[in-house]
């Protein structure tokens, strides 16, 4: 049974993703669980991809290491076995999965750089010849590499629905001026730094969601998950092809298997074959250890 947050009945349940669920700890503490649950054309699937969860909370930490100094991240900790004593029913439910982390006074911008033209970027650019203000040039296509990366802020849908795209001078007239340049300022910053990073390995990071909040000290903190394949679109480099929809580099045999079956993307998700689940557990684990280094028996020997 997919992991739904009944699991954690006796916990504060705050809110759900798709795929993950959000809890209180305390007054000051939030705990971010990430399910085996996969999405794919917006919808949730009923079959698990095992080991997804681990995988996505496992880049998330490396990356908030990788960035700390650029910026402080919400995380306290990922070690379940020093969770608060309320959470230790749940203690195997939660390790490898969670993150333990400081709770935040959540800006209500989502922070979104591209770095390269698909998704609903090219859906604005293919109306208004913009992406959130940003006059780009003609002739782009579905995969164009950008001039440049571009900071494309949007509002924060609920769940079901799209965020959709705002001008920096509207995010700027919701959040204020300067936090809003610093959001701009530091979602590039840290885009930079990782499309170097994963294109060393041969991957190209497409575009990335960064939230952000203030701790009760003011200090502004990366939150929420951070560069995994749920918040970002990561291309193998060697199949870059711009003028088509580029394979996914997690979530490809999915979108295959899917279109294949002729499933009408209006009606509930199918069960996934084995094969396919198997072949997409790879794909996650593959990615965390191509990005990080890591492999992944040793991620999960340390939680
Ligand atoms: N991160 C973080 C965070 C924090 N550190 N403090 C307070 N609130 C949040 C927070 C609010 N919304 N979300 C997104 C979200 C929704 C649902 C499930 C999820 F796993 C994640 C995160």
């Amino acid at each position: 049974m997919p992991l739904t947050h009944e699991e954690f009945a006796g916990l504060t349940h705050l809110g759900s993703g798709k795929v993950r669920e959000l809890f209180a700890v305390g007054d000051d503490a939030v705990l971010l669980v990430a399910s085996d649950r996969i999405s794919a054309f917006d919808v949730v699937l009923p079959t698990e991809i095992p080991d997804k969860g681990a995988v996505l909370t496992g880049l998330s930490l490396w990356w908030f290491d990788q960035l700390a100094d650029l910026v402080p991240s919400h995380v306290v900790s990922s070690n379940v076995d020093e969770y608060p004593a309320e959470l230790t029913p749940y203690t195997e439910q939660l390790r490898g999965r969670s993150m333990l982390c400081r709770r935040l006074n959540m800006v209500q911008i989502e922070c979104v750089a591209r770095g390269y033209l698909t998704g609903s970027g090219l859906k604005d650019y293919q109306r208004t010849g913009a992406v959130s203000g940003h006059p780009l040039p003609t002739g782009l296509v579905d995969g164009s590499k950008l001039p440049a990366p571009i900071y494309t802020p949007s509002t924060k849908a609920p769940i079901g629905e799209h965020d959709e795209n705002i001008s920096r001078a509207d995010a700027a007239g919701r959040i204020g001026t300067e936090l809003a340049a610093e959001l701009e300022r530091l979602t590039l910053q840290i885009f930079g730094r990782a499309s170097v990073l994963a294109a060393e390995r041969g991957i190209l990071l497409a575009d990335t969601k960064f939230e952000f909040g203030h701790d009760t000290q003011g200090t502004l903190r990366l939150a929420d998950e951070v560069l995994t394949p749920d918040s970002s679109r990561f291309w193998p480099e060697d199949t870059w092809r711009p003028g088509a929809s580029q394979p996914s580099f997690d979530k490809q045999y999915i979108r295959d298997y899917l279109t294949s079956t002729g499933w009408d993307r209006t009606a509930p998700g199918p069960e996934l074959p084995a094969d396919v689940v198997e072949a997409t557990r790879v794909r996650y684990v593959e990615a965390y250890e191509r990005l990080t280094g890591i492999s992944f028996k040793d991620y999960l020997s340390t939680v």
